[in-house]
């Protein structure tokens, strides 16, 4: 395709290929500020965190810059091209399909560990320019380089960089056209650190420098005891400032919003349409003549009440928590501090960190288990994540339906969830072939968060749900509403609902919520608010559907990421797993 029929470029733009646009690598090992790059040179917001493996995909953008019209492919960090994880399949993937250039980033303080790579890449013969990233950061730790005999070595034009205020950046751009092939052939491995190790005795010289206060912390938090320690009063922390957080802005600006501009623009829109099928899909029921924003079940009222009015809150101070530690370097020390723990359930310590992300929104989660490396881990890190990870949608839906009744009760699913997450664990991990890889994990070191990139991506997290969460809930809605009119959720109901008495203790209006659950597990849970149950009942019925998975897209990414077997493998586990503990807990509660 040419350049001009793509429309991204305009007329007079040129691209460097006649038949059509060239092509860019974004390459190099991960945590080296990629993606910063790739957001400056495209514009299109790319996530950065401070851990390797934030892109494990990858991302494609355009760069238009003095005539230069290029798409530029941000490829996930690799450590090499011969793959450990699918990062780096996918990495390797990506430089086979050929190139027109590649812009090879490398981490100035972590030369020796970078030149595997950036030797491996440049053996591909294309035309590649070296951003030397970091070098701030390789000034304070007190390593100098010489620029120029790292470029006669390893034959390449080289800039130095910051990405994060964007120095030097404009010089790799300017010189795209000094890109050279490299004189670096393919080499044996030991022939490769020989090359290596020579390399450094040229270029490298590290001076002497007194250690900071974020050195220090950093030694603190990837301690065997005190880390353990400064894990736990982190987490709690965390978790309280997000409550915290989330209640203050579904009281002081959400709830507002919604009482004194939504319900009445809904009330009148209500009177204007009147009885009949539409008022019933949009408004839903009345109650007392008056909309009930938790429990009409209209698409308008109850739908956008509970995804914009309850759980978007959530979503805001979740992720306002999570990014400022991602950005701050903390995450791998609590993968560190927890390896010991998650090796017993035949993950490494890794998974911690796409198990954070789950309690955000479990999509994302069971995509970050690509940095793990076995399928095995893969499937049992997904499994365990969509089982036993409630996400905010869930979790704002406990302290709807059971804050009623006493944070108690609240409190109470989380310790079942982690007793089901712990054996089920367990279990896969005795029953599954296989072992669990030892954790190499490269520490970075803690980083500032700036307020602009934290800001950026909050931002870019919000937008990422607003434009999931819509068609779902819309749709969702619009289908129970759909259901319920043609009377096929009674049907299901009342097949379900000897099961539901004599094995979960439950009456037969639950089963309704627990059909529709399948769709919506937020909005499920808001349907058993107006059952009247009792606290244990509430219990029974609001841990059965935790543990199922959140929603229709967690089955979409399980399917993607994982195939159709595997997906329908751990749905099996879900359902056995949810119908084993409510039942256990329906018998224990009965006996208490
Ligand atoms: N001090 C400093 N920090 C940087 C620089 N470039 C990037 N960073 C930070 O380094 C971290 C990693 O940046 P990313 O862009 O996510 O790195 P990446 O190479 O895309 O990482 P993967 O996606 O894991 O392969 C982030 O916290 C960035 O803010 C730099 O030049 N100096
Ligand atoms: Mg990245």
């Amino acid at each position: 395709m040419g350049c001009k029929d793509c429309g991204a470029c305009s007329a007079g733009e040129t691209p460097i290929r006649e038949d059509g646009r060239m092509r860019i690598l974004l390459m190099g090992n991960p945590n080296v500020g990629k993606s910063v790059f790739f957001s400056r040179l495209t514009g299109v917001h790319a996530l950065s965190s401070n851990y390797p493996g934030t892109t494990v995909g990858f991302t494609q953008g355009v760069i238009r810059h003095k005539g230069l019209c290029a798409d530029l492919i941000d490829v996930p960090g690799a450590y090499t091209l011969d793959p450990t994880n699918e990062a780096e399949e996918i990495a390797r993937r990506i430089i086979n399909e050929g190139a027109d250039r590649v812009i090879l980033v490398i981490d100035a303080t972590a030369l020796e560990r970078n030149l595997v790579m950036a030797l491996q890449v440049l053996a591909y013969h294309i035309p590649t320019i070296i951003a030397l990233n970091m070098t701030d950061e390789a000034r304070h730790k007190g390593i100098l380089l010489d620029v120029e005999r790292l470029e006669k070595e390893l034959g390449v034009p080289i800039y130095k960089t910051v990405a994060t205020t964007g120095s030097g950046i404009s010089d790799i751009v300017d010189n795209m056209d000094k890109a050279r092939v490299s004189g670096i052939t393919a080499m044996t491995k030991e022939e490769r650190w020989q090359k290596i190790g020579h390399i450094i005795a040229e270029v490298q010289t590290v001076t002497h420098r007194h250690h900071t206060l974020l050195d220090r912390a950093e030694d603190i938090s990837a301690h065997p005891l005190f880390g353990g320690l400064a894990g736990i009063v982190i987490l709690t922390l965390s978790f309280t400032l997000i409550r915290f957080l989330g209640e203050g802005l579904v009281d002081h600006i959400f709830d507002p919003i919604f009482e004194n501009l939504w319900l009445p623009l809904l009330n009148k829109l209500s009177a204007f349409l009147g009885e009949g099928y539409l008022r019933s899909l949009l408004i839903g029921r009345l109650f007392d003549g008056a909309i009930d924003l938790e429990q009409s079940m209209g698409v308008l009222s109850t739908g956008f009440y509970v995804e914009f009015g309850m759980v978007l809150p959530y979503i805001i101070a979740f992720y306002a928590a999570l990014s400022f530690l991602e950005d701050l370097g903390y995450l791998p020390r609590l993968a560190v501090v927890f390896d010991a723990l998650l090796h017993r359930f035949g993950i490494h310590g890794y998974a911690i960190i796409p198990t954070l992300l789950g309690f955000g929104c479990n999509v994302p989660g069971i995509l970050a288990t690509r940095v793990l490396e076995s399928k095995r881990e893969r499937f049992i890190a997904a499994t365990l994540i969509s089982v036993g990870v409630p996400c905010v949608s869930i979790q704002a839906m406990l302290a709807s339906t059971l804050g009623p009744f006493g944070v108690k009760y609240i409190a109470s699913v989380y310790v079942v969830l982690l007793i089901v997450w712990l054996i089920l664990g367990r279990l896969m991990n005795l029953t599954l072939s296989g072992f669990s890889p030892e954790l190499i994990v490269e520490i970075p070191p803690y980083r500032i968060p700036s307020l602009k990139a934290w800001m950026a991506k909050l931002w870019f997290r919000i937008k990422d749900f607003f434009l999931e969460a819509t068609p779902l809930v819309l749709g969702g809605i619009f289908l129970v509403n759909i259901l319920d009119m043609a009377g096929i959720l009674e049907r299901i109901g009342r097949a379900l609902t000897p099961f539901f008495h004599k094995v979960l203790g439950l009456p037969p209006s639950t089963a309704v919520p627990v059909v529709m659950g399948m769709f919506r597990k937020d909005i499920a849970m808001g349907l058993l608010i107006p059952l009247n149950l009792t606290a244990h009942q509430m219990l029974v019925a609001v841990i059965v559907l935790s543990m199922t998975f959140p929603c229709i897209a967690t089955f979409v990414v399980m399917w993607k990421e994982l195939g159709a077997l595997r997906m329908l493998e751990a749905s099996a586990l879900m359902i056995c797993s949810a119908v084993a503990a409510g039942a256990l807990l329906n018998l224990l509660l009965a006996a208490l």
